[in-house]
């Protein structure tokens, strides 16, 4: 069985955060799993509330799965704070770890702060370098690099001062350009440019859980990194076209069932 485990922050309106990330995974045909980092009550509207789990019961979490169970990749989103971050990496560091994908998720679409200023610091510098990929989108690179990123260049010169900090392979995020949506790799040595047109639907709740969750599922399912970020953008793309309206604000995106998307 193939599986994949998700450490990020709980969204109360199922569009986001874990469990997008599950619904990820079960699209993908693979078995998630969870480790719930923060409580956050959203809707479409707003964050209202935020309640950071205490370091113990996130600890708890991790050994519990990695004593027991074969973990195919990790996803890591939502951190909220320092002593959150700092629980996942020495207890990650227990373990011999499958690939991370980090999401350096830290304001919702919503307007809300979801990592804390003091937190970015450990962040980039203790949990960076033992990830495989990290899925920065626009602004995160920009307040990480502290360059401003205005098109496709800014994001490959953002590529490689991100890269600096230790994860094997960086995808900047353009899902905030103006004109098309292109998401910048870099491994080191090489570019790979992912591109696609901007689809007019603003419910896109989720869209960055989902993307770096479906990259998990497919190393789960044995592709390498450039394959699996292919197959991520066709599966997001897909899911943006189909996000629909639950409330007044942005609504979720669609996951599909596994079949029906990279086809
Ligand atoms: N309107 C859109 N049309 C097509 N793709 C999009 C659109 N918005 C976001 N994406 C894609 O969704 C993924 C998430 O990107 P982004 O929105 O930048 O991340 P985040 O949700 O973390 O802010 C990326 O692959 C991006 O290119
Ligand atoms: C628990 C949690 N994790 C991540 C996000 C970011 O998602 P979005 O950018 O769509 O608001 C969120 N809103 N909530």
């Amino acid at each position: 069985m193939k599986t994949a485990l998700t450490i990020a922050g709980s969204d109360s309106s199922g569009g986001a955060g874990i469990q997008g990330d599950l619904k990820t995974f079960a699209a993908h045909g693979v078995y998630g799993m969870s480790v719930i980092t923060a409580i956050t009550a959203q809707n479409t509207v707003r964050v209202s509330h935020i309640q950071g789990l205490d370091p113990l019961t996130i600890e708890k979490q991790i050994d519990a799965i990695f004593s027991d169970i074969q973990v195919g990749s990790v996803k890591i989103g939502m951190l909220y704070n320092k002593r959150i971050v700092h629980a996942v990496l020495n207890t990650l560091k227990k373990y011999t770890m499958p690939p991370i994908v980090l999401d350096p998720v830290m304001v919702s679409t919503t307007g809300r702060i979801l990592l804390k200023g003091d937190a970015i610091t450990m962040m980039v510098e203790e949990l960076f370098p033992i990830c495989h990929m990290i899925t920065p989108n626009i602004l995160e690179a920009e307040l990480i690099t502290k360059m401003p990123i205005k098109n496709i260049d800014d994001m490959k010169k953002a590529c490689i001062r991100l890269h600096k900090q230790g994860p094997k392979n960086v995808l900047v995020k353009g899902g905030h350009l103006k004109d098309t949506a292109t998401d910048i790799y870099y491994n080191g040595y090489d570019f790979i440019s992912y591109e696609h047109e901007r689809i007019p639907n603003t419910n896109t709740h989720g869209t960055g859980c989902a993307l770096s969750s479906a990259i998990a599922a497919n190393w789960s399912i044995g592709y390498p990194s450039h394959v699996a970020i292919q197959r991520a953008k066709s599966y997001i793309s897909k899911a943006i076209q189909g996000g629909f309206s639950i409330g007044s604000g942005d609504g979720p995106i669609k996951h599909f069932p596994k079949g029906v998307y990279n086809e």
